[in-house]
């Protein structure tokens, strides 16, 4: 019986489970710990393997159909390619083009939302696990209960089986009572009946007991049983609202999945705005094409001109002869056949001409319809891009871009870095996303906050002051007139001062050794402009052209000593006379085009005539609103000269020849232009901190310490920069490979590719190769160039100088050293000037050697580091200013980037090129992390064109606030 009611419980809890049967529906929720860990039923095990089998079954079913699988270890990241490719949905701005940002965001929902269906998967197991067991307990429970219920049955009938014979008992007794003699003998009968009876009795009183207390014990099982049932029944319920929750988060999904379809089109819209970019960029380079054409047309075109210019040359000696020709025409019948023959190639070369002439004619006006087409679309695509950037707001930034530019215009107010009105502006356009801030932003981004700020109050200042107007004459631009550092400083400042917001404008000579195909549209103007010049005017042809986007007036003399016509820059014995006319007659420019410019800036000796002709001849004629801005880039280079010279450019030499004017400190009779412009400029700069000091102490400033020292107050010394733009190992065009910071693998093919042009040896890729750039003169202590390339040799590296000397012992010893390695496998010398090499060998060395005696401030160091070559160098000057010894412990490490040494002899070169041998051989690793560290310093222009900005500025508040003009 008992056997049973247990097989019928266990049946009946069985299909108790089975009642509610798994639908493969997956429960989900956000909340994982339903039960307590301490759930003591998880310990005992009435499940059935079946059905647990049966259900994880049910569960995976989902899987299949391409769901989520929560058993898999490996579900979770093997969803996610799967998601990659299709979650780029956004939710926040539809219609968008969805931003990275929005796409990882939208990766990361559906993780979670497939985390939280996994863990709602573990849970429901769980829960069902738990159920099993529970239902178990609950059968064990009831078989025990029908047991025990059989039990009181049998047990009650046996108790009414005692009381009948209790009764009967009682009968018997009855039966016996009424006889008292046999009293006696009763109660032995009595006894003898009772005995078994009572025993009996107690027996079945005692187990009765023990039923009760056991039924007793049942029941309370029971009332558990029941508390456990409705813990059953809420787990049920929990079960629902998991489900619930499930169909909740799918549908959620449902919702991402549109949205992804969304962000999908977005993405071919996005497509199809880059094929009309490509367009527009193809269309430009069509434009490009067009204008190569023309510009060639025009070179054609010059070139007839001058083959026009040399036949005119003949007519006009045929003319001369023909007027000879005349003397005898009379006196000869020969004569006059000749005479006539004569005529004849006249009018023959004069129609040649004409028709040349009219050739020229319709190649210019080609060329010029060509460049006006070509400046009209460029204009037009320039117009619409601008339009679009300023106009529309910038959409392909993350937000996290526009919040953090916010709070970095928040804390500047808070430091009190900027002004209320200042942050309200700026945050205004991050709010707009204006492009103007975004621009900011990108061109601040490895900038410290000092150097960005003022790009960024640049965008509040108000339109009205557009900036300043600023005009250099100087005798070098690079690269299109370049000997040194002047050239790059002329073209690298104007860049920046140009991207600043001012206006600057160049004047240079037109030598005709320029790189003329690097000057865009030169054309010449239809004027002359009549300068004076020993006591007579001279015509000047006006040539205008743009360089590196800059605009530039070049003035070609029409001197019968063709001062500009000499194959070089410099060196001539008439450079005095050269540069004088030059620069009067660029003054003459000025006033004649009604120039209105804040600051002139001139640049070195050759230019330092503008500051007195300025102020003594041509403020008085209206040239009157400018401040004298005099740069010198070398105080070694002094143009000293007989003071009776001076009057040729029509300066007043008895006023000027004193010794607080232009008179030489050591020569009474002779004059110095660079005193000159001290004395008459009102700012004079020079190229490096240090060297301002050098040159202010009697060793350092060639005889012109004095003179600076009087006029301190207006002399400074800013380091200059370097055109990031032309010195860009990531976009240089002179390379063969191109490279940057994070890969190095270009640099490595640079110096392959050098050791292969200059056949050098190709053995050891980390045989270090030195180089130096450099012009050949004691200044740059060329005796320490020639060690160096011996100790190099003796080191085990190699060696590659390029260099070239104006003066002629030294070339010729230079020489001799080149003809000496001209076969060698590790030493080439190259004796030239020669930019494009100069580029492949800033690229392909490991190092840099620099030992100058003096060095006002040095650029090739700083190109070095850019295309990440170590410089090697001489406590000098601006070398000094930005040179740092890895090994110095007073600097902090970030700045420490290469070797240097303050005695400029052999030792001291020694020392640094040994520690740098070590370093390369020994630290690998540090050593790249070294290149890397260096490619990445600032030695842009931008902190050095806003101190000679702050400098202009300060001359010209200061002549406003005098009243001056
Ligand atoms: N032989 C050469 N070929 C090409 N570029 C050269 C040569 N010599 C010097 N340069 C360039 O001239 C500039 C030298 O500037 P800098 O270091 O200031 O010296 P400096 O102005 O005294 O000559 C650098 O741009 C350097 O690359």
């Amino acid at each position: 019986m008992a056997m049973k009611l247990s097989t019928l419980f266990l049946s009946q809890g069985l299909s108790g489970l089975n009642s509610k049967p798994y639908n493969g529906r997956l429960p989900l929720s956000s909340s994982y710990r339903l039960f307590p860990a301490s759930c003591k039923m998880r310990q005992r095990n009435l499940s059935s393997p079946h059905k647990r089998q049966q259900l994880k079954k049910a569960s995976h079913e989902p899987l299949t159909n391409g769901d989520f699988d929560p058993n898999s270890d490996s579900a979770s990241t093997a969803s996610v390619p799967i998601l990659n490719q299709e979650s780029m949905s956004k939710d926040e701005v539809p219609n968008s083009i969805t931003t990275e940002h929005d796409d990882a965001k939208d990766l990361s929902d559906v993780l979670l939302l497939n985390q939280a269906r996994v863990r709602a998967l573990e849970d429901l197991e769980k829960i069902l696990a738990e159920k099993e067991s529970l239902q178990g307990e609950i059968n064990t429970l009831e078989m025990r209960l029908a047991e025990t219920d059989a039990r009181i049955k049998v047990a009650t009938q046996e108790k009414i089986h005692v009381e009948l014979l209790g009764d009967q008992l009682q009968q018997l007794r009855n039966e016996l009572t009424p006889k008292d003699s046999g009293e006696s003998q009763n109660n032995r009968l009595n006894e003898q009946v009772s005995l078994p009876h009572e025993s009996g009795m107690t027996n079945l009183t005692m187990e009765l007991d023990s039923l009760r207390s056991e039924n007793l014990s049942l029941k309370n099982d029971i009332e558990k049983l029941k508390q456990e049932l409705c813990h059953v029944k809420r787990t049920d319920e929990r079960v629902i609202m998991l489900e619930d929750e499930r169909a909740s988060l799918e549908s959620a999904l449902k919702d991402l999945e549109s949205k992804l379809s969304v962000s999908q089109e977005d993405v071919s819209k996005l497509s199809t705005l880059k094929v009309e970019y490509k367009n527009l960029v193809e269309k430009v380079e069509n434009l490009q094409v067009l204008l190569d054409k023309a510009t060639k047309q025009a070179d054609q075109a010059i070139t007839v001109l001058q083959q026009n210019q040399e036949l005119r040359k003949k007519v006009d000696k045929l003319e001369e002869s023909l007027e000879e020709v005349n003397v005898y025409k009379l006196s000869s019948e020969k004569m006059q056949q000749y005479n006539d023959l004569m005529q004849q190639k006249i009018k023959l070369m004069e129609d040649r001409l004409q028709r040349s002439d009219e050739d020229i004619h319709s190649y210019v006006q080609l060329y010029q319809e060509s460049v006006q087409e070509f400046q009209d679309t460029l204009n037009s695509l320039k117009e619409e891009s601008k339009k679009r950037a300023l106009d529309e707001p910038v959409d392909d930034m993350p937000w996290e871009f526009w919040s953090r530019l916010l709070l970095m215009v928040d804390g500047w107010l808070l430091e009190k870095k900027i002004s209320t009105n200042d942050a309200k502006l700026l945050r205004e356009m991050v709010w707009k996303r204006d492009g103007r801030i975004c621009n900011a932003y990108m061109a601040c981004k490895e900038k410290n906050e000092r150097e960005a700020l003022p790009t960024f109050l640049r965008l509040t200042s108000s339109p009205t002051s557009p900036g300043l107007y600023v005009i250099h004459i100087a005798a070098e631009m690079a690269p299109v007139a370049k000997v040194g550092g002047l050239g790059d400083v002329v073209t690298g400042l104007s860049k920046s001062l140009q991207k600043r917001g001012h206006l600057v404008e160049i004047v240079l000579p037109k030598y005709d050794c320029m790189q003329y195909d690097q000057i865009r549209d030169l054309r010449v103007l239809d004027t002359v402009v009549e300068s004076y010049f020993d006591g007579r005017l001279y015509k000047n042809k006006v040539w205008v052209g743009t360089v590196e986007g800059l605009p530039v007036y070049f003035i070609e003399p029409l001197h019968p000593d063709k001062f500009f016509w000499r194959g070089q820059l410099y060196g001539e014995h008439d450079d005095f006379k050269r540069f004088s006319f030059f620069s009067r007659a660029a003054l003459e420019l000025l006033l004649q085009a009604g120039k209105k410019p804040d600051i002139i800036h001139c640049h070195d000796w050759q230019t330092a005539f503008v500051a007195p002709l300025y102020w003594d001849l041509y403020a008085p004629k209206g040239l009157n609103s400018a401040r004298i801005c005099f740069t010198c880039h070398n105080f070694e280079y002094q143009g000293i000269a007989p003071a009776s010279e001076l009057a040729s450019c029509g300066l007043d030499v008895d006023q000027l020849n004193r010794p607080d004017r232009m008179q030489d400190n050591s020569a009474h009779d002779r004059v110095n232009p660079i005193k000159g412009a001290v004395v008459f400029s009102n700012i004079v700069t020079t190229v490096s901190p240090t060297y301002a000091q050098e040159v202010r102490t009697a060793e350092g400033g060639r005889g012109l310490h004095s003179t600076l020292n009087f006029h301190s107050k207006k002399f400074a010394g800013i380091l200059n920069g370097i055109d990031t733009d032309a010195w860009n190992p990531a976009t240089d065009d002179f390379l063969k490979v191109q490279y940057s910071a994070n890969d190095l693998q270009g640099k490595a093919e640079n110096k392959e590719a050098l050791r292969r042009m200059l056949r050098l040896s190709s053995a050891g890729v980390r045989k270090p190769l030195v180089g130096s750039i450099t012009r050949l003169v004691p200044q740059k202590g060329v005796h320490l160039i020639r060690h160096a390339i011996y100790r190099t040799l003796e080191l085990g590296g190699q060696f590659v100088l390029l260099g070239s000397s104006p003066v002629p012992h030294i070339q010729r010893e230079f020489e001799g050293i080149a003809s000496q390695f001209q076969n060698h496998d590790d030493i080439r010398l190259i004796l030239k000037y020669d930019e494009s090499l100069s580029h492949s060998i800033y690229s392909a060395s490991d190092m840099f050697i620099i030992p100058s005696i003096f060095e006002p401030c040095g650029l090739t160091q700083m190109i070095a580091m850019r295309y990440g070559s170590i410089p090697i160098a001489r406590k000098t000057g601006g070398l000094h200013d930005s040179v740092f010894d890895v090994d110095d412990d007073t600097i902090p490490l970030r700045f420490r980037n290469g070797f240097t040494f303050l005695t400029p002899d052999e030792q001291g070169v020694n020392n640094a090129l040994e520690r740098a041998f070590n370093y390369y051989r020994n630290n690998p690793e540090s050593w790249q992390q070294l290149v890397q560290n260096v490619m990445t310093l600032d030695f842009s222009w931008d902190s050095s064109a806003s101190l000679y900005e702050e400098l202009y500025s300060k001359a010209v508040a200061r002549a406003k606030a005098a009243g001056r003009p």
